[in-house]
């Protein structure tokens, strides 16, 4: 187990700046996850924690002591490459012992035909091979050893990889994207293993992937990077339900949040184009904000539903049938180009192109200022005239 701990980390390549005074302090035992875009700076900064890639600036801790002058396996980390980077010409045995052997004997010891002379190596192979077979079964790999990689699936491919990591003990794992060549279904099954694993171990675990599913069902905390910085740091929950920013807000969440623009009347009522009131926010008239709209706070309201006019008029364009649950697609014909996705139990027996009513719940609403940074959605203050107005549309 260790502690990472990241202060200002900087790193450019050439005039090219890619990451920003990264400070981030990954707990013992943690599993964190560095998710963004492609091109964000997020292996950069797992090969910078890992010393396969020096920063340019800032410094960096594993447990207290820093490391930023160590080489790679002087820092008690194992990197999982989405590559697998192994070996070919090794067995899954060899592949898996070579961080052991390496550590262990001497160049010469490791010589294909003067090894067998060297009683030390004879003393030290069955202990190594015990390791290897422990940590073999525990990723239930053991009927492979024999096997060289071309041999094995993807998955398997991945588990060796892992085991190889694992028989070293690090203080910390640090993964670079290790399920994106593996096909949807065993992605789903290796995102469980992999937190059973991580679970079971207790070990330090820095995650990284653009996949933001990966990132919500797997971490303890997440931290969301755009352009070599960290957005926002927090739990998945904490992500989702209270997005520092637009970038956020839209990245985290699939489908992913409903957005629309507005400006700001008296009151700090937030109106869309089409001259709807919305909401009411605390920020100042005449300036602009974007409402943001989880697709799960959408709903759909029967066709000619007598109890209230509909907040929204909406076309629906196209329904995404998932089984259990549908996506509803569909556009507002006041607001040229907009759409909104809902998600909902069924689609009923609507079809494309059918006119429907469309609530939504104000409490449950994102509101990002015109810099796209999060402000509270509704102010305390007594509602104005134009409020009321709103709040007949929504409540
Ligand atoms: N050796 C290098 N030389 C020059 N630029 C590099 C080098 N390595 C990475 N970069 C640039 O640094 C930026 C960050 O790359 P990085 O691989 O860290 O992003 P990423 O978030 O991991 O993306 P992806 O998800 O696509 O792997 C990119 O713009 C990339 O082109």
């Amino acid at each position: 187990m260790a502690r990472v701990e990241l202060e200002s980390i900087g790193k450019s390549f050439g005039d090219t700046a890619v990451l920003s005074g990264i400070n981030l302090d990954v707990e013992d035992g943690e599993f964190l996850t560095l998710v963004g875009p492609s091109g964000c700076g997020k292996s950069t900064l797992i090969r910078i924690i890992a010393g396969l890639e020096p920063q340019t600036s800032g410094r960096i801790r594993i447990d207290g002591a820093p490391v930023d002058d160590l080489r790679p396996h002087e820092r008690r980390v194992a990197m999982v490459f989405q590559s697998y980077a192994l070996y070919p010409h090794l067995s899954v045995f060899a592949n898996m012992a070579l961080p052991l052997t390496m550590q262990r004997l001497s160049l010469w010891e490791r010589l294909p035909l003067l090894r067998l002379l060297s009683a030390r190596r004879r003393r030290v192979m069955p202990g190594i091979a015990q390791e290897v077979r422990s940590v073999a079964a525990q990723l239930q790999i053991e009927p492979l050893l024999l096997r060289r990689p071309a041999q094995l699936s993807g998955g398997q491919r991945q588990r060796v990889a892992l085991g190889r990591a694992m028989v070293r003990h690090p203080g910390v794992f640090l993964m670079d994207e290790p399920l994106s060549n593996l096909d949807a279904k065993l992605r789903v099954h290796m995102r469980s293993e992999l937190t059973e694993l991580h679970q079971r171990l207790k070990s330090t675990f820095v995650y990284v992937t653009h996949d933001q599913v990966e990132a919500m069902t797997m971490s303890d905390r997440v931290a969301m990077m755009d352009a070599g910085r960290i957005l926002q740091l927090g739990t998945p929950a904490e992500l989702y339900a209270r997005p520092a920013n637009v970038t956020v807000a839209q990245f985290i969440g699939s489908p992913a949040i409903n957005l629309l623009p507005a400006r700001i009347e008296d009151g700090g009522i937030a109106v869309l184009a089409d001259g709807s009131p919305i909401l009411r926010t605390l920020l100042p008239p005449g300036s602009t904000a974007t409402i943001g709209l989880r697709p799960e706070t959408l709903r759909l309201l029967p066709p000619g539903d007598p109890t209230r006019p509909a907040p929204f008029q909406a076309r629906l364009r196209r329904v995404e049938n998932l089984g259990a649950e549908c996506m509803l697609h569909v556009d507002l014909p006041t607001l040229p180009g907009q759409g909104l996705v809902i998600r909902a139990a069924s689609a009923g027996d609507l079809t494309p192109g059918t006119m429907v009513g469309v609530a939504y719940d104000p409490a449950a609403a994102h509101v990002f200022d015109a810099s796209g940074n999060r402000v509270a959605a509704v102010a305390t203050a007594a509602p104005a005239a134009r409020l009321a107005q709103a709040e007949g549309r929504v409540s």
